[in-house]
């Protein structure tokens, strides 16, 4: 035979002891059991090839080991089965019964293969194992062979059966049971019966016995090559009973004997083919949990309610399902979208009903509107928010509202404007309608009686009066001049072709603000009470709706000659604020611009001190001038509004002491307007203007603007021509201070303050308008023979320069020294013994107009006298300084009540 090399776990000699073997090859498959795993231990080979020995071993091992290992684990209690059959020529046989009759084979769906009938002893202990495996061994089947004496010729198997459960759950309803079983098998040999030369009884055990085998081979063999196709079990009782062993729940452990001799070989060979076949089996050993019938019941009960559960409610939400999360989140979303949808339709309807009203109120103002249309014509953007504003439902009536508060909170001439605006533009707010009470209150307000009168006849009367006034204001001191109240009925005696030329300019509208707002005192027209009555306007107007000129400029007249258009442009958006509801931050703007001086006039008057800017004239407005201007008007069949004007100031300046510098100032603005009004008012009064003077009229404030700028700029250009210039309008202006018996002191002011910087051109030309026009004023009035009330008060005599004189000659005395009068003297040719030095010396002051050394003297000597000095200061520094305070020191005056300046020099021309 051919060597053939084969596998196995383990192999042992001859001189391995069966402790050995069952250390190594079968006590862990053996004690498997206690654990509740089924276990086999077979033993296969040849006759007398040692497998009762060793088995014999190794189940004494084993069942020691068990015993012992229940010894260890006292919180379970074991309980130990043992039987025993003998399978002996295809017959069961309960080896621990004396009754030798067959055991049959029977089929239990849970325990399998049953030997029916089987004894099945409970251990008591290990010394009753022994007893129990002795009457085994004495039961079992031996024969003679020639092999061997004592050869078993049956196939035994031993089962020990162990159940165990845990002490403390023992007679409970939960308990439960391990329960396995581990086997013994001896089989019989598998000699032939040739080599066992049996015969007879033996032949035909051995038939059995290798039938037996051969099945056990078979199905081994096949179960090794995997569980496909049909398993032999049923072929032998043998592998019937062993089933579960062979190749079901169980681990099982196979010794192979075999004999050295060489005489055995081939059962040898058969040996290691079966072991190798055997090798390969594999079997899927569990533990056998053995539960009691409450606990199973109550198990089963459990798991049933479970599964019911699972298929009649939904599970936890770890257990949900992917599409059911889904749905849930589509369920919100459409919920979200529904109340979005509700919202909508609330806001559409909202809106539906907001367009209703809004409709409702257009369809109840549109007459009004159609009424009103002409005269109420408004400017587009002055009343194109207010009509955003009103259309909406509610906010409407608050319009109506608004209108009525805004036109009783102001100024009655702030109907005017929105009148007069109403005119320029077809478009026109609700609020603006005449149908409205507030709008009728206030017209009824203005015309009194007439207010039944066709309301549209009304507005165009007023619009063109509006419109002439601020034509007026266009043209500037024009009107200002003017003795002529202006009322609503001279106003609209101006020139057509005025009225058409600024009916287009918005801009001029707030003009007609400032000057309705003196329409009823106009008659006693000044520039004081212009003054006031701008400052009281100015408390009564909102500041964004104050008129350009209600603040005394200190700039000489042509300084507001030049700004006048600019600032009509701004009068405009301030009457238009004046129509809304609260100041615009853009007409704020342009009152901040409005009150910054022409930049070519601040660059050369620095240091303007607002307080110099508002000081209101000293001048008291004296209502004799109505009586003068009445008469005047009367006698003369025309107005002569320059020699009133100049009656007026100078019946004022010599009521009023002059205190301060910016008296002085105003007081050449007021000459230059004067100035002005006389060119305007030469051969010809504003009552015969016609519509083609109009324009000439304004080109003539032109001129005047032109005029007042030229000697502004061409100093800058042309600074030695502005000196000669400058010397020349001195010269001339002393000899009209002489002629004009202007007060000396003013000639002091004038000369010391204006030495020829290039910024004092304009002082130099107002001045020298002024006097020029003093001049002329009273060769016509000495002409004209005028009847004026109060000759003294506008006849350029010498009384009151008279008097001036014999002040500043009781000023000497206290402003100079004995020694400094005698140099005085001494200076002047006064003889030092004649009487009266001091009068002599203030009558020869300012007398040699001529010579400009005595002209500086005497301005030395009186600027002493009356405390002024111009040291140390230039000339724009003491506009704003520390002028004022030195001119108004009275109580250091010799206890004379007179102060000096200007306007008290103007006073000598009365
Ligand atoms: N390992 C061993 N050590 C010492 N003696 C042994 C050993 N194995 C077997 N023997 C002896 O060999 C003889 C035959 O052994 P055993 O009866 O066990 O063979 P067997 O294989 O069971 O034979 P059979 O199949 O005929 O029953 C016995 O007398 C036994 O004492």
């Amino acid at each position: 035979m051919f060597p053939t090399a084969y596998s196995f776990d383990r192999v042992f000699g001859c001189e391995c002891t069966t402790r050995q073997v069952y250390e190594e090859g079968a006590k862990e498959v053996a004690l498997s059991v206690v654990s509740g795993i089924n276990s086999s231990i077979f033993a296969y080979g040849q006759t007398s090839s040692g497998k009762t020995f060793t088995m014999t071993g190794i189940t004494e091992y084993t069942v020691a080991d068990i015993y012992d290992y229940i010894e260890k684990h006292n919180e379970r209690a074991f309980v130990l089965k043992f039987s025993a059959i003998e399978i002996y020529n295809e017959a069961v046989r309960d080896l621990l019964s004396t009754d030798s009759t067959p055991l049959r084979l029977l089929d239990d769906p849970e325990r399998g293969t049953v030997v029916d009938k089987l004894t099945e002893e409970v251990l008591r202990d290990w010394d009753h194992l022994r007893e129990l495996l002795s009457v085994c061994e004495a039961q079992r089947q031996i024969g003679e062979t020639s092999l061997n004496e004592t050869s078993s010729r049956s196939h035994q198997i031993l089962r020990l059966m162990i159940e165990s459960s845990a002490c403390e759950l023992l007679g409970k309803d939960n308990s439960s049971t391990l329960a396995a079983s581990v086997n013994f098998v001896d089989l019989a040999g598998s000699e032939r019966a040739s080599h066992a030369l049996s015969a007879g009884t033996r032949l035909k055990e051995g038939c059995h016995i290798n039938r037996s085998l051969l099945t056990l081979g078979t199905v081994i063999r096949k179960l090794s090559k995997g569980r496909y196709g049909h398993i032999p079990y049923r072929d032998s009782k043998l592998t019937r009973i062993l089933q579960p062993s062979l190749g079901g729940n169980a681990k099982t452990a196979i010794i192979c004997t075999m004999s050295p001799a060489r005489s055995h070989i081939e059962q040898s060979r058969n040996t290691l083919l079966f072991a190798s076949c055997a090798k390969e089996v594999v079997t899927s050993a569990q533990v056998n949990v053995v539960m009691s019938d409450k606990a199973l019941v109550k198990h089963l009960q459990r798991e049933l309610v479970r599964l019911e559960n699972e298929v009649r409610a939904p599970g936890p939400p770890s257990s949900m399902s992917y599409s059911e999360t889904l749905l849930k989140e589509k369920d919100a979303r459409i919920q979200k979208m529904e109340r979005e949808i509700r919202e909508l339709i609330q806001q559409r309807d909202l809106a539906k009903s907001r367009l209703e009203d809004l409709l409702r109120v257009v369809e109840v103002d549109q007459p009004s509107r159609e009424y009103c249309q002409a005269p109420i014509s408004h400017s587009p953007d002055a009343c194109e928010d207010e009509l955003s504003i009103s259309t909406s439902s509610g906010i409407a009536d608050q319009s109506i509202d608004f209108g009525f508060t805004n036109f009783n909170d102001k100024d009655e001439h702030y109907l005017y404007l929105l009148e007069d605006s109403n005119e320029l533009s077809g478009d026109f707010s609700p609020r603006h309608s005449v149908s409205s009470p507030a709008y009728n209150g206030l017209i009824s307000e203005k015309n009194g009686d007439e207010t039944t009168r066709d309301t549209g006849e009304d507005f165009e009367d007023l619009c063109r009066e509006v419109q002439c006034i601020e034509m007026e204001h266009s043209t500037l001191n024009r009107s200002e001049t003017s003795n002529t109240p202006l009322t609503d009925e001279n106003a609209s005696l101006l020139p057509a072709n005025m009225i058409s030329k600024c009916h287009d300019d918005q801009d001029s509208v707030f003009s007609l603000k400032g000057y309705r707002n003196l329409g009823d005192s106009v008659m006693d027209f000044s520039f004081e009470t212009l003054d006031q009555k701008l400052k009281i306007e100015e408390k009564t107007i909102d500041d964004h709706a104050k008129p350009c000129w209600e603040e005394p400029s200190p700039l000489p007249l042509v300084g507001d000659l030049s700004c006048s258009r600019r600032k009509k442009l701004t009068r405009s958006r301030s009457c238009r604020a004046a129509l809304m509801t609260g100041p615009s931050p853009m007409f704020q703007d342009a009152e901040q611009n409005e009150n910054t001086p022409p930049t070519d006039l601040e660059n050369d008057l620095l240091g303007r001190p607002e307080s110099f800017v508002r000081k209101p004239l000293p001048l008291n407005y004296d209502c004799e001038i109505e009586t003068a201007s009445a008469a005047d008007s009367q006698s003369s069949g025309h107005i002569d509004s320059v020699d009133l004007l100049n009656a007026q100031i100078m019946k004022s300046a010599s009521k009023e002491d002059i205190t301060s510098l910016s008296s002085f100032v105003a007081g050449l603005k007021e000459m230059a307007q004067i100035q002005l009004i006389n060119k305007l008012s030469d051969g010809q009064t504003i009552k015969e203007m016609d519509s083609a003077e109009a324009h000439e009229d304004f080109e003539v404030a032109k001129d005047v603007k032109d005029v007042g700028l030229d000697p502004m700029q061409n100093p800058m250009e042309s600074p030695s021509h502005w000196t000669l210039e400058f010397k020349r309008q001195q010269r001339e202006i002393i000899e009209l201070w002489q002629a004009c018996n202007v007060s000396l002191v003013h000639r002091t002011y004038f000369f010391i303050l204006f030495k020829g910087d290039p910024s004092d051109s304009i002082y130099m030309e107002v001045e020298l308008r002024r006097l020029s026009f003093l001049k002329r004023a009273f060769s016509l009035k000495s002409i004209n023979n005028l009847a004026i009330k109060d000759d003294s008060n506008i006849t350029p005599d010498s009384r009151a320069l008279r008097r001036e004189r014999e002040m500043l000659c009781k000023r000497m005395q206290r402003r100079y020294s004995p020694e400094e009068r005698e140099d005085l003297y001494r200076k002047w040719g006064i003889d030092i013994g004649s009487k009266q030095r001091r009068l002599q010396l203030a009558r020869r002051l300012w007398t040699e107009t001529n010579d400009m050394d005595h002209v500086r003297e005497s301005a030395a000597i009186i600027a002493k006298l009356i405390g002024f000095s111009e040291s140390g200061q230039a000339l724009k520094e003491m506009f704003g300084l520390s002028f004022a305070p030195q001119v108004s020191n009275r109580n250091s005056s010799g206890g004379s009540k007179r102060s000096y300046s200007w306007k008290h020099g103007m006073s000598t021309l009365g």
